[in-house]
């Protein structure tokens, strides 16, 4: 018997939502009415924070008051710093996305996020504004330590990207390589129900607490099919090595039924908007990777199409994703979790709006076991 709906409920509608949207066919995204890749090129991240938490893109007064109090949020409270050193001595071979899921969930309960169901929508916003200054805190601090290095503390004078390159490696960005990186945290913000943004929506469906929330999407982002793959992607790039190598690698790959990563999408029957934003960035850059990565795509299009036809495969955001945050100078082990401190801002929107709505999802399953009641085995 087959399930009601499709598999991975794909193409599902299964709630209304003012903060976005994906059009697959037209190769179009958008956050609340704008296009989210002109917001990406004109805009700062800070602006669109408050696009998605408030509604509306901010004037230069309400720019400067939620600037500011975005930055004095940014430190981690001392409980949590004093356990960071353990959460990275723990996770160190999964890496610092791991640890941001402990270490958020610790952060939720020292700073006492309450469960949403009791709290004021006020309150819920006041949550997820910390929550989201705090994440490029944690995990930039969870990475140096990791590396033997010590956290290096936020600095409220600097914008949200630049100060993430700067807690990263303890000096102020180059301008182009943090204007790289806020254009990549802005195109990633929010990208309708994907699996993460879904997860996290079910969790306060259920009126648990904001970190809750945060730490089951951080979660779902991990696996390679979702916000697992830029380094992956750029892993690929290494293993092919030289160009008269592209299309016999390539071609084993598909044929051996492999995925290649940064390839393909739920929704998308086209190229992922975000990929061409982000290859112009990463042409900004210059040089052989680039270049490599360029003809790498051109073959892995064709190859698909040629040896999966029909599936419309196309390049993803992570392909280009992975080849920018090369570029920037950020570690691989970094990929993902840069990649969470953009997202946690849609999530924290989605949250926000799952709060207000009193339903709980829960959806069913088709039973297909045995027949019950079968009598229980005497022990
Ligand atoms: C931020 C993001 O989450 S973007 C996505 C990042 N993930 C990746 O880049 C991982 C690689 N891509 C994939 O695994 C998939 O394309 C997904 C998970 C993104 C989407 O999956 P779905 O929409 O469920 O597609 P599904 O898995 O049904 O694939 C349909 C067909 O295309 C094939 N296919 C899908 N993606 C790829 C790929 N990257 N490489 C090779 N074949 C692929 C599948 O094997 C399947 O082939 P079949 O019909 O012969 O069985
Ligand atoms: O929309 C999806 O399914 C995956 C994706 O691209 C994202 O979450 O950015």
């Amino acid at each position: 018997m087959s399930p009601d709906v499709p598999r991975g409920l794909a193409g599902v509608v299964v709630t209304d939502t003012e903060l976005g949207d994906v059009r697959g066919r037209e190769g179009f995204y958008h956050y609340r009415q704008y296009s989210a890749v002109e917001l990406a090129r004109t805009r700062t991240f800070e602006d669109v924070w408050h696009l998605m938490h408030h509604g509306t893109l901010p004037d230069a007064a309400a720019r400067a008051e939620f600037t500011a109090r975005t930055a004095a949020v940014r430190a981690a409270p001392p409980e949590v710093l004093a356990a960071l050193p353990a959460v990275a001595r723990a996770t160190a071979a999964a890496g610092p996305l791991a640890g941001l899921r402990t270490a958020l969930s610790l952060a939720g309960a020292v700073a006492g996020f309450a469960p949403l169901y009791d709290l004021t929508p006020e309150r819920r916003a006041d949550d997820a504004l910390a929550a989201c200054a705090l994440v490029p805190t944690l995990v930039t601090a969870l990475h140096r330590l990791g590396q033997g290095l010590e956290p290096v503390a936020p600095r409220a004078d600097l914008p949200h990207a630049a100060n993430y390159l700067y807690m990263l490696t303890g000096e102020e960005p180059d301008p182009a390589r943090a204007r790289a990186i806020e254009q990549y945290l802005m195109s990633t913000i929010d990208h309708g129900f994907n699996s993460s943004t879904f997860t996290a929506r079910v969790i306060a469906s259920t009126g648990a607490d904001l970190a809750a929330c945060l730490t089951g999407a951080i979660g779902a982002l991990s696996g390679p099919l979702h916000g697992g793959a830029p380094s992956r992607a750029l892993d690929t790039l290494e293993a092919i090595g030289t160009p008269d190598r592209i299309d016999a690698w390539l071609r084993e790959r598909v044929l051996a039924g492999e995925r290649l990563m940064g390839f393909g999408h739920r929704v998308y029957r086209t190229e992922d908007p975000r990929s061409r934003l982000l290859k112009e960035v990463a042409r900004g850059f210059g040089g052989p990777l680039v270049d490599f990565a360029v003809a790498v795509e051109e073959r892995a299009e064709a190859i698909l199409a040629e040896l999966k036809p029909g599936r419309e495969l196309h390049i993803n955001v992570e392909f280009f994703a992975g080849v920018v945050m090369e570029l920037c100078g950020l570690p691989r082990t970094m990929f993902t979790p840069t990649f969470a401190v953009a997202r946690v801002v849609g999530w924290s929107a989605n949250i926000l709006e799952q709060a207000a709505d009193s339903k709980i999802i829960r959806p069913a399953a088709r039973y297909v076991g045995p027949p019950p009641p079968v009598p229980v085995p005497a022990a």
